[in-house]
C-alpha cells in the first residue's frame, strides 16, 4: 500500500505525477484549514506533507496524527515550529541550493533598482513628467565601487556578495554566526560586527534566516547607525525587521532608501504606509519566482517526501 501524502501548494504537472506514483495523493492548491474542509480531513491520515508556508505548530500537528515528514517546497523554514516537529518524531526537510542563484539575481536586481530609483522613474515616464533629461530629479546613487555590508553570508549571501565583487566592483562587508575565511579569500570579504557593518555599509543587504536571534533585529537603533545615503535591501523576512522603524527611516530621511521583498504581512496589505514612500522598492516575494527554479525546488521537495516515506533519510532534512 503507498503512503499517503497531502499536497498543499500548487505543483508543476510532472512533479505531482511522480508524488502520485509513489503515494496516495490528495493535492489542493492552497490549504482550508476550516473544520470539515476537505484538507482538514485528508490531514488526518495524512503521512506527508508537501507544500510551501503553511504554518505547523502544535496545534496544527494536533490534527495530524499519523504524519512522518513535512517538506517545505522553501529553503526558509520559519513556518516549520523544528522543535514540536522533532518531538513528534517528525522528520521536516526543505530546499536549499537550488535557488540561490536566481534569488541573489533577484536580492541584486532589486538592489540598484532601488539605488537608481528605477520603479519611481518608469513612473514618471509613464505619467509623462519627461521632459528634460537634465533634470536632477532623476538622480539616483552609484552602485559600483561602492561598500556592500551583508548579513547572512550563507547559501544566498555567498552569490549576492559574487554578484558584488564580480560584477560591480564593490567592497564586500559581512556580519555572520560565524566567520567564513574561504569567502574571505575569495570576495576579499572582511568581517564586521553588526554596528561596525552598519556604520561603514552604503548598502545593507539582510540576508539571514528568521529565528528567534534574527526577528527585528535591524530596528530604531540600527537604522540610526546607518549612513544617511545608505539603501537598506531586505531579501530574508519581514520580521527580521522593525517595520515601523523602517517606515519612520524611510520617511524622515534617516537612511536614503529600501529595496524589500518580504514583510511581515504578505500580501501587503492595502493602505499599507510603505505603498505611499517613493525611496522603497516593493517587489511581491519573488525571490526564487522563475519557472526553472520554482520547479526545481518542486522536484527537490518531492524528491524529499518520497525518501522520508520510504523510510530513507530525505537528502535535505532538517537537523533539530
Ligand atoms: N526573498 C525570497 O524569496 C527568499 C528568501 N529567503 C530567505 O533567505 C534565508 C537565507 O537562505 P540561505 O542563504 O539559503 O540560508 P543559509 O542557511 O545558507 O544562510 C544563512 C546565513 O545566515 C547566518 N545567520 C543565521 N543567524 C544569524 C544571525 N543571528 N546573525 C548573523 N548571521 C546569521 C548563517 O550563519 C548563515 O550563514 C532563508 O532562511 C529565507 O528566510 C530564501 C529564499 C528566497
Ligand atoms: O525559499 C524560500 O525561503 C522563499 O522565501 C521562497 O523561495
Amino acid at each position: 500500500m503507498k503512503p499517503k501524502a497531502l499536497v498543499y501548494s500548487k505543483l508543476p504537472e510532472e512533479v505531482l505525477e511522480y508524488v502520485r506514483e509513489h503515494c496516495e495523493t490528495s493535492s489542493f492548491d492552497a490549504p482550508d484549514n476550516t473544520p470539515g474542509s476537505p484538507f482538514t480531513e485528508a490531514l488526518k491520515d495524512a503521512e506527508g506533507l508537501l507544500g510551501a508556508g503553511l504554518k505547523v505548530d502544535a496545534a496544527f500537528l494536533d490534527r495530524a496524527p499519523q504524519l512522518k515528514i513535512v517538506s517545505n517546497i522553501s529553503v526558509g523554514y520559519d513556518n516549520l515550529i523544528i522543535p514540536e516537529i522533532s518531538r513528534r518524531g517528525i522528520m521536516a526537510t526543505n530546499t536549499p541550493g537550488v535557488l540561490n542563484d536566481t534569488v541573489a539575481d533577484t536580492i541584486f536586481g532589486l538592489l540598484v533598482a532601488t539605488a537608481r530609483r528605477m520603479p519611481e522613474l518608469d513612473r514618471y515616464v509613464r505619467n509623462g513628467q519627461w521632459k528634460d533629461s537634465r533634470d536632477d530629479v532623476q538622480f539616483g546613487l552609484d552602485v559600483h565601487h561602492k561598500t556592500l555590508g551583508i548579513i547572512g553570508l550563507g547559501g544566498i549571501g555567498e552569490k549576492i556578495v559574487q554578484r558584488a565583487r564580480f560584477g560591480f566592483d564593490m567592497d564586500i562587508i559581512y556580519h555572520n554566526r560565524s566567520r567564513n575565511p574561504k569567502l574571505e579569500e575569495q570576495y576579499g570579504a572582511v568581517y564586521r560586527t553588526l554596528d561596525e557593518l552598519l556604520v561603514e555599509a552604503d548598502f545593507v543587504c539582510l540576508m539571514t534566516p528568521l529565528t528567534p536571534e534574527t526577528r527585528g533585529m535591524i530596528g530604531e537603533r540600527e537604522f540610526k547607525l546607518m549612513k544617511k545615503s545608505a539603501i537598506f535591501i531586505n531579501g530574508s523576512r519581514g520580521a527580521t525587521v522593525d517595520e515601523e522603524a523602517l517606515i519612520e527611516a524611510l520617511h524622515s530621511g534617516t537612511i536614503w532608501a529600501a529595496g524589500l521583498d518580504v514583510y511581515v504581512q504578505e500580501p501587503l496589505p492595502d493602505n499599507h504606509p510603505l505603498l505611499s514612500l517613493d525611496n522603497a522598492v516593493l517587489l511581491p516575494h519573488i525571490g526564487s519566482a522563475t519557472r526553472e527554479t520554482r520547479l526545481e525546488m518542486a522536484w527537490t521537495a518531492a524528491r524529499n517526501l518520497v525518501a522520508g516515506l520510504e523510510g530513507k533519510t530525505p537528502p535535505n532534512l532538517i537537523q533539530a
